[in-house]
């Protein structure tokens, strides 16, 4: 039967990127996206931002809520110190069993824990299951639904301390009203926005960055 385009855009980095190179995994991805098939990979223009503000913060936890294929996954580990951790969570198996290979790939599995399951049933299990207290940065990248309940999640789990940061993709398209009406509004959190286009093409979308003041 046919294959799946996640399924095309690993074959794209197992032909075209080069093992062990995170950069080359990152440039197939763009690449197949740009000339192939659209995917919804954060994409270069907003991956700048995201490693901007990945290398700002310089976490040692990191949590990742939407895995897709592993683009941004590997866009945040190839900058993590050693020793930093990323949990990734995912809850589509199908684009989970592709995603672990572009992590792999790109040689950063040692970095990189990718969990299968919803977000809900994880984030409160951190603590437990993983010997996380805290995290010091969390991108937001699953179900526009689900941005503002984990978001709140994370709190009442003590997931968060002062100075975590939160950045969340998609703020305008699809859109987050209901989350980006918390966090700017919230006393508990220093949002602002970063006006980007939405990936592959010319339409607006955007990152909203939240630091949580405890
Ligand atoms: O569901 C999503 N989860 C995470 N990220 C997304 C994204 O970056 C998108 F562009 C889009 C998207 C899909 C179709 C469109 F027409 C526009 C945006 C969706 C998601
Ligand atoms: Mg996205």
């Amino acid at each position: 039967t046919r294959s799946t385009r996640p399924q095309r855009l690993l074959k794209a980095v197992q032909k075209h990127a080069t093992r062990g190179d995170p950069q080359s995994v990152i440039s197939a991805i763009d690449h197949f996206c740009r000339h192939s098939e659209w995917a919804m990979n954060i994409g270069d223009e907003k991956g700048s931002i995201l490693d901007s503000v990945v290398s700002e913060v310089n976490p040692e936890k990191v949590l990742e809520l939407g895995t897709y294929c592993g683009y941004s996954t590997v866009r945040i580990a190839r900058l993590l110190p050693p020793g930093a951790r990323l949990i990734t969570l995912e809850f589509n198996a199908d684009y989970a069993a592709i995603a672990r290979q572009v992590i792999i790939w790109a040689g950063l599995e040692d970095k990189v824990q990718l969990v299968e399951g919803a977000s809900e049933d994880w984030i409160p299990r951190m603590k437990e299951h993983f010997g996380i207290e805290t995290f010091d940065f969390v991108f937001l990248d699953h179900w526009k639904d689900r941005y503002l309940p984990d978001t709140k999640l994370m709190e009442d789990c003590g997931l968060l301390r002062k100075g975590t940061v939160l950045l969340a993709d998609n703020v305008i398209c699809p859109g987050v009203p209901d989350y980006l009406a918390y966090v700017r509004n919230s006393l508990s959190y220093k949002s602002c926005y970063f006006k980007s286009h939405l990936e592959y093409t010319k339409a607006e979308d955007g990152l909203e960055k939240s630091v949580f003041l405890g």
